[in-house]
């Protein structure tokens, strides 16, 4: 599928950007990070391979609106029909991934991280909270750093605005603005990006018009000047990821820095509502669009003097714009005018490129991410997703780490992602890619363990648009086969999981499971992740027969696959890691 500007598609994450970072194994007096060989378990001579399958879970509604079950799914099928000893499902939301509460859905940044981590840590989303709550946030070294700015001239914040709880939240932009204001900022401006992929689709409207009455009030009750300055769809300006498409960023960075947009608008719903075309362009890809006041001029632009906050607390989609507001060589787009400004992020994105070098709460630390262990013994390790998901299986799963840990023992490759199109479009977008290059490495005899993200089950999710997902399914279904294919071709083992649900449920749902119906007559589209629990299943010829899960983890999560896959490789996993999902019958 020829996508637009796919031609001009730049090498992004290629080695030289994984870098070469010094193994942090091999630093001086750093702690050792080797595996025991396994008691019972022996080394394989062929790769481990895990599938991490995007946003494909099981719900208990085996319907029309469910994608994975309208999909042909015959090597998905086969793995289940084998029963309990090699295929179970796993909690992958909530506390079992470290969010705030079980009414939250799972997502990749967590999911991955409990995947590679073996550990359930405090995600992000709980330490801004914990930070607002104690007032931490404005004690700590990025408040003081942003505030003479944020006093003195404008305090700008720019991010998603819904209460998906994946990259942001309501309450919390509330929380900032309300802190801020009473820390004595005069003048804020919102820059906001509509969702409608975290929540529900067609609901902008109604969260530009909430904030923007909030801000009035706000601005009233203590005589500040507070208002809404800019945004679009989340899709279409400012929160790419991984490089996919830069022109995304360069139209926020229009909008919310320069004040500048195809369309400019004096009242902030009026601008939605407008782009919205009666509801048949989707919240995620909202043009930009830029509040203007009676004399015509940008209400928001950012001046010199001023400080601006990026308020999710999620990293991927935040990297690229923290790029064009920090770096001062920034080669991506023609930035027309860089100002001088006070930046933080709500936190640091990227640990290993300190970028933003400010941020208003530390990030959650993951250390003794399975990686260091598995490098850190000697295991060469194949890693591959499409541009969309790269940084899952990379940056994510090595616990917030970018780079190679040791570029001597990793390979990651990348398929560059379709740009500039709904991925209903293309549903089956890198997947047929992604399994021939991962084919070839697990053939390759070069690897000991190899693993891969199929994106589209959780990007065609995400459009709501269900044949598109059914498809998605059942091109991934067949992806799935080729690699299991190599896996008996070479005799190895593998594992399948995935990282949350969406695909399996593609429509809003009363209590009672019947679909809900919108104004038009017609069941509304859910572009969501879900709570549903995921697959996981192990096989492979490699796999001793006497190897198998164990019966008595039924609450076991996405953070127990860690210490199953260690042991599939033939180790010990560090018994600080959540209790393997795996057993053999000589331990029992
Ligand atoms: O960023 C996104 O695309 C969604 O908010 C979450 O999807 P992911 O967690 O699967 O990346
Ligand atoms: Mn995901
Ligand atoms: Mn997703």
């Amino acid at each position: 599928m020829a996508a637009e500007g796919q031609g001009g598609h730049q090498a992004t994450l290629r080695d030289e950007q994984f870098g070469q970072r010094l193994p942090e194994h091999a630093a001086e007096g750093a702690e050792i990070f080797r595996l025991a060989p396994h008691p019972t378990i022996p080394r394989c001579q062929a790769p481990l391979v895990v599938i991490v399958l995007d946003g494909l879970g099981e719900s208990k509604y085996n319907d029309e609106y469910n994608a994975v079950h309208m999909a042909q799914t015959p090597t998905l099928d086969a793995l289940k029909a084998v029963g309990p000893r090699h295929y179970r499902t796993l909690k992958a939301h909530g506390t079992s991934v470290g969010l705030p509460s079980d009414a939250d859905m799972g997502n990749s940044e967590v999911g991955h991280n409990a995947l590679g981590a073996g550990q359930i840590v405090d995600q992000g989303a709980k330490c801004v909270d914990k930070a607002l709550a104690t007032g931490d946030l404005f004690r700590l070294d990025g408040w003081k750093y942003i505030e003479p700015n944020a006093k003195q001239g404008t305090l700008h914040l720019i991010g998603l605005l819904s209460d998906g709880g994946v990259h942001s939240r309501y309450d919390q932009i509330m929380l900032l603005v309300e802190g801020a204001i009473k820390q004595g900022v005069k003048r804020i401006r919102l820059h906001v990006l509509a969702d409608g992929r975290d929540v529900g689709d067609n609901t902008a409207v109604a969260w530009v018009e909430r904030l923007a009455g909030d801000a009035r009030r706000l601005s009233k009750q203590h005589g500040v000047d507070a208002r809404i300055a800019s945004g679009g769809g989340r899709m279409k300006v400012t929160m790419d990821r991984y490089e996919s498409d830069w022109r995304v960023v360069q139209r926020g960075y229009y909008a919310h820095v320069l004040g500048e947009a195809p369309s400019t608008f004096t009242d902030p719903v009026d601008a939605v509502r407008t782009l919205k075309k009666d509801n048949t362009v989707s919240d995620q890809y909202v043009d930009p669009w830029v509040i203007v006041g009676d004399d015509g001029k940008p209400v928001g632009a950012v001046q010199d003097g001023d400080a601006v906050v990026t308020f999710n607390f999620r990293a991927d989609r935040m990297v690229e714009i923290s790029q064009a507001l920090e770096y001062e060589k920034f080669h991506k787009f023609d930035r027309k005018r860089w100002p001088k400004i006070r930046f933080a992020g709500m936190m640091q994105y990227d640990g290993d490129l300190l970028l933003p070098k400010h941020f208003l709460v530390p990030p959650p630390l993951i250390e003794r991410a399975s990686e260091q262990y598995v490098v850190g013994t000697g295991l060469r390790v194949f890693a591959c997703s499409e541009s969309q998901k790269i940084g899952h299986v990379t940056f994510f799963w090595n616990g917030n780490r970018s780079g190679y840990l040791d570029p001597k023992l990793e390979k990651f490759q990348e398929i560059p992602s379709d740009q500039g199109i709904s991925f209903d479009k293309a549903p089956a977008m890198k997947a047929r890619e992604i399994a021939a290059t991962t084919k070839q490495a697990i053939l390759s005899g070069q690897y000991d363990f190899v693993r891969c993200n199929f994106a589209n089950p959780d990007m065609v999710g995400h459009t709501g648009k269900l044949k598109a997902a059914i498809e998605a399914v059942t091109v991934t279904d067949a992806c799935i086969k080729v690699l299991l294919d190599a896996v008996d071709q070479v005799g190895g083992r593998f594992l399948l999981t995935a990282d949350h649900g969406n695909a399996e449920d593609m429509v809003q749902r009363q209590k009672d499971g019947s679909p809900v119906v919108g104004p038009e007559g017609k069941p509304v589209e859910l572009t969501s992740h879900t709570l549903n629990p995921v697959p996981c299943a192990i096989g492979g010829p490699g796999l001793p027969p006497d190897v198998h899960f164990r019966g008595d983890l039924p609450a076991a999560g996405l953070a127990n696959v860690t210490a199953a896959f260690i042991n599939l490789l033939g180790f010990e996993a560090p018994d600080f890691y959540k209790p393997s999902l795996v057993t053999t019958a000589k331990e029992e």
